[in-house]
């Protein structure tokens, strides 16, 4: 058993890694695999202390594709989410079991280095949370942190197209000193997403991006996510399953800890194969 900053993973599961479709049994309803998988989870079981939070989980995430998470509150979808790149390596009592995989390879491997994983794949939180730095610094910070830019001019055309991507480039172009912190909080969550982006990731986690969003702040957003699924990954937890319905291809309905069902966004609103979820997305429980 290796422990890496409060990670626990056995040898054994690190050569997991290659675990073929036919190896991993699930009691997930739907296809967790896609043809195209950019990241692989395969038995991933989560642990805070002595309590189980995520139970056997397996999902592939496909290139250029959105998933919604969702399911009741405390059914483990945010633990899940922060599995896919080790931001739960900041919780010590976390554990977390299986494999994840990014383009083959196992993340919790101990040859990983979290500061480049967490560059290939970003995160947005709930809450907006530029750093108090400038508009321009708050999009410059990974780059400069990753060596991505040659030079200042180099630089600058980065952080226009982040921000030209993540739809904020008119409204704050001729502000770029000002501070992030300054913006409304729609203009704030963008500025995230442009500090994610900014580093070139693959796959991008959004934990609940607009819950803390006025209808016209989330439709932006939920437009920039549409958008940017032409070239990226994108997991997203909600609560809201209209927005699951709007911008996601794929669904995955957690249940106390597990992947009940997961299946085609339009299937599993439509025609849910688990009683479970038949529930859930009927309003019976939640
Ligand atoms: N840092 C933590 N320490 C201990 N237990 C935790 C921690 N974070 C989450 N949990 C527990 O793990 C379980 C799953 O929580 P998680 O936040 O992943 O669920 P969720 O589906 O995202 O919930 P919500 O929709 O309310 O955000 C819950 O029982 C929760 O209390």
């Amino acid at each position: 058993m290796q422990k890496h900053l409060g990670i626990h993973i056995s040898n054994e599961e690190i050569e997991s890694d290659t675990m073929s479709k036919a190896e991993v049994h699930t009691d997930t309803v739907g296809d967790i695999y896609v043809d195209d998988a950019r990241m692989t989870a395969r038995k991933v079981d989560v642990f805070y202390g002595d309590k189980k939070a995520i139970d056997d989980v397996s999902l592939d995430i496909a290139s250029k594709e959105v998933v919604s998470l969702i399911g009741p509150s405390g059914c483990g979808k945010s633990t899940f989410l922060r599995c896919l790149n080790r931001m739960n390596d900041t919780i010590d009592s976390c554990r977390v079991m299986g494999t994840i995989a990014l383009d083959g390879q196992n993340i919790y491997d101990p040859s990983i280095d979290v500061v480049p994983l967490r560059a290939r794949v970003g995160m947005v939180f709930q809450k907006p949370n530029p750093f108090p730095k400038s508009i321009y610094d708050n999009v410059a910070y990974g780059p400069r942190i990753h060596g991505l830019a040659a030079d200042k001019a180099h630089l600058d055309a980065i952080v226009e197209e982040a921000l030209q991507r993540a739809g904020l480039w008119a409204e704050v172009h001729d502000r770029l000193t000002q501070s992030g912190t300054g913006l409304s909080g729609g203009q704030q969550q963008r500025l995230c997403i442009a500090r994610a982006i900014a580093v070139s990731p693959e796959v991008i986690l959004m934990d609940e991006p607009c819950s803390a969003l006025d209808p016209i702040a989330t439709a932006k957003i939920e437009e920039l996510i549409n958008e940017l699924s032409a070239e990226y990954s994108i997991v997203i937890v909600t609560h809201s399953m209209q927005q699951a319905a709007r911008i996601s291809q794929r669904t995955a309905y957690f249940h106390l800890g597990k992947l009940i069902e997961v299946g085609q966004t339009k299937d599993v609103f439509t025609n849910p194969l688990n009683q479970q979820t038949e529930a859930y997305i009927s309003g019976k429980i939640g």
